[in-house]
This record gives C-alpha cells, sequence and structure tokens, in this order.
C-alpha cells in the first residue's frame, strides 16, 4: 500500500497539516519525512538546518517555545507513540495572532505539522517513551530562547488533561511569561 503526499491547509495561514508518502509491503513500510522539491511545489520554502529528537514521559509538557529573535520554522513528527501538538500564531501582522492549533500526531497516523516562523510551539505527551522529531530551519540561539505558559488563561488551550496534578513540566517551563506579558513586552514576532 502506498500513497502520495497530501498538504492539507488549516485555518491559519502557512500552517499546513501533511500526509507523507509511505509504501509498506512484507518487510515493513518506508516513509519519506521531507524532500524539498515536493515543499516548494506545494509553496512551502523550507531549508531545515537541523533536527532535534525528543523522548519523554506521558503527561509531559513541553512549551509553549519560540525564540524572540531568529524565529524557527519547523516540521514536526511522532516516530513513537503520539503527541497532542499545539501552535499558537504570534505574528504581529497575522489575521489569525493569538489563536491556536492544536493536532495529535503519532506513529500510527504519520501526519505531519509544518509550522511557519513567529509560532509558539508546544506539545503534550499522551504515550510513555514517545518519541517525536523537529526539523528547524535556524538553529536554537540560548539567547532567544522564550515562551508563554502552557496554561495561559487568555490562550486557553485545550491541552485535554482532567487532571492538572498530572502534566509534568520542567523548570523553566513553569516560570514562562503569560501571553499578555509577551504582548505587553514585544507586541508580536
Ligand atoms: C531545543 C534545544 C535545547 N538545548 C538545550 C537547552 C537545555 O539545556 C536542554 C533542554 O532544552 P529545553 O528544555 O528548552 O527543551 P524542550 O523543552 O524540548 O524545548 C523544545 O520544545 C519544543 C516544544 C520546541 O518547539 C523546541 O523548539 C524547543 O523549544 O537542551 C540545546 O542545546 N539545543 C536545542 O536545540
Amino acid at each position: 500500500m502506498s500513497n502520495n503526499y497530501e498538504f492539507i491547509s488549516t485555518e491559519i495561514d502557512g500552517l499546513y497539516v501533511i500526509n507523507p508518502f509511505h509504501a509498506s509491503d512484507d518487510r515493513g513500510f518506508v516513509k519519506k519525512t521531507f524532500e524539498r522539491n515536493i515543499f516548494l511545489k506545494n509553496n512551502i520554502d523550507f531549508n531545515p538546518v537541523e533536527e532535534m529528537e525528543t523522548i519523554s514521559k506521558k503527561n509531559v509538557i513541553r512549551g509553549l517555545h519560540f525564540q524572540i529573535s531568529n524565529p524557527q520554522a519547523k516540521l514536526v513528527r511522532c516516530a513513537k507513540g503520539e503527541i497532542l501538538d499545539v501552535v499558537v500564531d504570534l505574528r504581529k501582522d497575522s489575521m489569525t495572532f493569538g489563536k491556536s492549533f492544536s493536532i495529535l500526531l503519532s506513529s500510527e497516523n504519520k501526519k505531519m505539522l509544518y509550522i511557519p516562523k513567529g509560532f509558539a510551539h508546544g506539545v503534550k505527551i499522551l504515550l510513555d517513551d514517545t518519541i517525536f522529531y523537529y526539523l528547524s530551519d535556524d538553529r536554537y540561539y540560548p539567547e532567544y530562547d522564550s515562551g508563554i505558559l502552557w496554561n495561559d488563561q487568555e490562550l486557553a488551550i485545550d491541552w485535554e488533561t482532567d487532571n492538572i496534578e498530572e502534566i509534568i513540566l520542567s523548570g523553566k517551563d513553569e516560570n514562562l511569561q503569560t501571553f499578555q506579558e509577551f504582548k505587553k513586552k514585544y507586541g508580536g514576532l
């Protein structure tokens, strides 16, 4: 069984859900996770320069992260387990500034999310030992690393969590700014 690459636009300009080419046979399957020309043909000029692999326990939330200078476009995929991938549009002049979008990415559904520059990105891990990857089109700059609190009241993201006590955060992520503070300080990205 095989399929072709499919780019599905979302209600947020430039943000795409992608069903990559994959083919399976008796041996298993192959999946093309990135080909620059296919992205270009679909109006996405994405030039990745680095890739990160992340392994996490169930109920970990990482985010909502962005770089205040040198913002990164990202292509996110889940190789093992399941994640709820969440983005918030922080682009100053965007019609959808402040709007969030969430999608389940899993090894089973094989979906990927292309996130243009100017978004906050967060992930909730839905199964133990989940592995996800993201390609980025700029490198990590610790001095520009920034974020907004995952449970910011104004953003009101539905993290599909009944028990807030179960959520596992880094010390850094517990102390991120609110959306209000971000807007006051920067206006947008
Ligand atoms: C992301 C990153 C972190 N680090 C370091 C900083 C720190 O000591 C350690 C762990 O970093 P963090 O706690 O920021 O890792 P993490 O919480 O996984 O951060 C990531 O979250 C997801 C949602 C994203 O979108 C990414 O861009 C990135 O912000 O690794 C690098 O050296 N290079 C990198 O590219």
